[in-house]
Parts: C-alpha cells; sequence; structure tokens
C-alpha cells in the first residue's frame, strides 16, 4: 500500500535538507515549495493574484517578484491569508493528481512531502505518517543568515507567523532534531526508514 509521509518544521528546521538525504537514497520526495512555485505560473492562480497584489509583483517570464511579496504578506496577516487562499488548494489539486498518476504506476510507492505548513493548516489527517523536524531557535537563525541570506530580523517575523516547535512536537508521529550536523542528520533519515520499514514494511 502506497503512503504520504508528511516533512514539516519550522523555517530553517532542515526539512529540505532531510528530503534532499531521502531523495538521494532513492525515495520519491516532493517539495510544496516547488509546487507552490509550479502553480504560480497558471493563469488563473497569476490574475488572482494581480487583482490583489497588483501587476508589479510580476516580472519578467511571470515570475513573482518573490522578496516584494514576502515582505508584504509578512508584515500584513490578511494579505498572507488572501495569497494562501489561492495558493493552496491550486497545490493541493496539484498533489491529488501527481498522486493519482503515481499510483497508476507504483501503487505501493512511499511518498514524502515536504511542506512547512501541514499543522498549521490543519492538514494532518490528509497524511499517513507526519515528521516533524525541529532545531534550536540560534541554530535556525545563524543557518538562514549565513546559509541563506535571509536577515534575523526577517527570519523571526515569518517564525512568528508559523507554530512553535513545541506545538508541532505535540501533533507528531516522529520527530528529528536537526540542530547538529549534516552527518548526524544522515543518520536520523537512516532511523526514520528503518522506522517507516518496521511500521509499513518495505516500500
Ligand atoms: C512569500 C513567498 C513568495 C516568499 O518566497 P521565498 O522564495 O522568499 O521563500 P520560500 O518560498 O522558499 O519559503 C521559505 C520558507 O518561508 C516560510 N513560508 C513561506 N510561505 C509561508 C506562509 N504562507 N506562512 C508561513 N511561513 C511561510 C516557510 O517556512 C518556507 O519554507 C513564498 O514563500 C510564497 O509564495 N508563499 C505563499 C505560499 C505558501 O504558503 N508556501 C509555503 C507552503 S507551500
Ligand atoms: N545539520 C545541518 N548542519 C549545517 N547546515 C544545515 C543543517 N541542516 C540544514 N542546514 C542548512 O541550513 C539551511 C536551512 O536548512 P533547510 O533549507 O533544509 O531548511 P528548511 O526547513 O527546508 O527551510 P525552509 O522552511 O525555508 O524551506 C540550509 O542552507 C541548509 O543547507
Amino acid at each position: 500500500m502506497s503512503k504520504k509521509i508528511a516533512i514539516t518544521g519550522g523555517i530553517g528546521s532542515g526539512k529540505s535538507s532531510l528530503a534532499k538525504i531521502l531523495a538521494q537514497k532513492g525515495y520519491c520526495v516532493w517539495d510544496a515549495d516547488v509546487f507552490s512555485r509550479e502553480v504560480l505560473f497558471f493563469p488563473e492562480v497569476q490574475a488572482r493574484i494581480k487583482a490583489i497584489f497588483g501587476n508589479s509583483v510580476f516580472i519578467g517570464d511571470g515570475q513573482l517578484n518573490r522578496e516584494l511579496v514576502r515582505s508584504q504578506i509578512f508584515a500584513n496577516a490578511k494579505l498572507k491569508k488572501s495569497l494562501e487562499k489561492i495558493i493552496h488548494p491550486a497545490i493541493h489539486d496539484l498533489f491529488n493528481s501527481k498522486y493519482r498518476e503515481l499510483l497508476k504506476v507504483a501503487s505501493t510507492a512511499w511518498v514524502f512531502y515536504e511542506a512547512s505548513l501541514i499543522l498549521e493548516k490543519g492538514r494532518k489527517s490528509f497524511f499517513d505518517f507526519c515528521v516533524v523536524v525541529v532545531a534550536d531557535e540560534n541554530v535556525k537563525l545563524r543557518r538562514l543568515s549565513e546559509k541563506r541570506n535571509l536577515p534575523e530580523a526577517e527570519a523571526r517575523k515569518i517564525m512568528a507567523t508559523q507554530m512553535s516547535d513545541s506545538e508541532k512536537i505535540s501533533h507528531a508521529d516522529y520527530v528529528i532534531d536537526n540542530s547538529a550536523s549534516l552527518d548526524l542528520l544522515e543518520k536520523s533519515a537512516e532511523k526514520l526508514i528503518l522506522y517507516l520499514s518496521e511500521k509499513f514494511s518495505s516500500p
């Protein structure tokens, strides 16, 4: 039986790093941030975003000016909600249509789905299993600033809109602490696979 396994966690916790390790091990891994970039090219999605944010949020080739939208939505909860109301249903539809296609050819595949807002949006029950990645706040802030060039003040603003790690942990089926090295994250990924293989029997 196929399984949908959510990987969630706060900004900078290491979801993408865990997802990358799993993909390197050959698992099927999808990324909600990639889906969100894809749906942003859908004409109906662009039209609705333009109606709220104005034409200037799209630059050449129909690309979203991400920095501009980021600065607007994390300073204005109403705008953030409006954007999510447009993008999230489109992402959900894309997931479902991809999942249906996958099941036609691989009915026992596990799909790992990396997405930041699964718990905030009450989407846990859509998945068979939910992995929460956490890391110490200072570690997340340092990584985001040094490796992603995201200033601490901006990172904190985004964190303030997300569920705290302690609350996320209370909803998790499995928790990975990624405060230490990438080698240790790889070991945690291996342990996770062993756990899932016992729980679900191998894919
Ligand atoms: C605001 C946008 C344009 C900023 O783009 P940018 O390239 O700077 O960031 P990126 O998309 O890589 O997101 C980085 C991280 O920010 C956090 N984040 C993004 N959107 C949100 C949100 N709506 N609420 C809370 N945190 C968010 C997540 O932890 C995410 O992993 C972009 O994040 C976006 O379109 N957000 C709305 C869609 C959404 O909710 N995405 C997140 C889940 S799919
Ligand atoms: N254990 C680690 N050691 C060192 N650097 C790490 C570790 N884990 C992640 N990083 C780095 O920290 C940054 C944030 O990690 P990552 O992108 O995996 O987080 P994320 O949870 O996917 O963030 P976002 O919510 O923004 O998508 C990245 O630059 C990544 O390379």
